[in-house]
């Protein structure tokens, strides 16, 4: 076993890495998380007095009015269809540069720079992993529903933490006062704790709030991607903090899920904490990419 000091000035902070020989034994004892976000604030407090607070909350206003079991409903058949746009998974990379997330406190670099900082970090921590690298570097390549070829959604469609509808809101969805005004919250087949859901029906016959998670999901799942379940279960569920941070929804999980969940939990440390000011050399790493792109998908994709 080689044991690894590495300092990381890019992140803000020190990480220690221990990495086995052994190529089915990874130790993850590295990544340390920074105790503020680029802006000096804690990550994810949607409180803090800042200049993003206003707009974030704003953003969470219409999401939580407008995302009901019959908007989801359509979107999915709509964007299932994966009818828009013909592209390579890098040339989306790039195409996601023109877009800007108003529901993230902690982020304001370009997105490329947030997929290669999160899938850099885990490929220290996980060597080995190679369809956890690929799986980092494509979680958000959703959020290019925001662009106009795509028919240019509003924010409140793509970004932000998701949550299911068809059952009752959970109270540690941030900014949950808002659901008041979802046209779902007082129909009595969707606001109990089951609603539209039975008791361990896995998450896969659960509808989730609609945005860039569940569509990069069907986008990898329909072009056939190679990636294993638990890199599409990232992917599918990276922003339902709900459960993998509070542990809310945990009676609609069968068997599966909850095996995957480990893997999203440790996914979403490097998610969330590996968002910093210092940038990734795209041009240094791109090559490695492409060779994982190559190994999990085809050339070109349907979106
Ligand atoms: O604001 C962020 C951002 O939109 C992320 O991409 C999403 O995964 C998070 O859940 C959300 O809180
Ligand atoms: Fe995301
Ligand atoms: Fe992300």
């Amino acid at each position: 076993m080689t044991i690894l000091i590495d300092h990381r000035p890019e992140f803000g902070f020190e990480v220690e890495e221990k990495v086995s020989n052994d190529k089915d034994l990874v130790y993850n004892e590295g990544f340390e998380m920074p105790h503020a976000n680029a802006f000096g604030h804690n990550f994810r407090d949607y409180d803090a007095e800042t200049e993003r607070q206003g707009e974030v909350e704003d953003f969470y206003r219409t999401n939580h009015i407008y995302q009901t079991y019959d908007f989801v409903k359509t979107m999915r058949a709509e964007y299932g269809k994966l009818d828009k746009v013909e592209m390579s998974i890098w040339e989306c990379c790039e195409l996601l540069n023109n877009v800007v997330d108003e529901s993230d406190p902690d982020l304001d670099e370009p997105q490329i720079q947030h997929l290669l900082q999160t899938a850099e970090a885990i490929r220290k921590d996980y060597p080995y992993e190679d369809w956890l690298h690929l799986t980092a570097l494509i979680h958000d390549l959703g959020k290019v529903l925001l662009d106009p070829s795509f028919g240019e959604l509003p924010q409140w469609a793509v970004v932000g933490d998701t949550f299911p509808v068809g059952c009752a809101f959970d109270e540690s969805i941030v900014h949950h006062k808002y659901f008041k005004e979802n046209a779902d919250y007082d129909n009595s087949a969707y606001n109990t704790k089951l609603g539209a859901y039975e008791e361990g029906c896995g998450l896969d016959n659960v509808l989730m709030s609609w945005g860039h998670d569940d569509y990069m999901y069907l986008v990898a799942k329909e072009n056939k991607s190679t990636l294993p379940s638990a890199g599409l279960f990232i992917i599918r569920y990276h922003s339902f903090y709900a459960l993998h941070r509070a542990g809310a929804y945990k009676h609609l999980m069968n068997e599966e899920d909850k095996e995957n969940l480990k893997w999203l939990q440790i996914f979403n440390k490097y998610d969330l904490y590996s968002k910093s000011k210092v940038r990734v050399d795209v041009e240094k790493v791109k090559p490695y990419y492409l060779s994982l792109i190559d190994k999990y998908f085809p050339a070109k994709l349907r979106w």
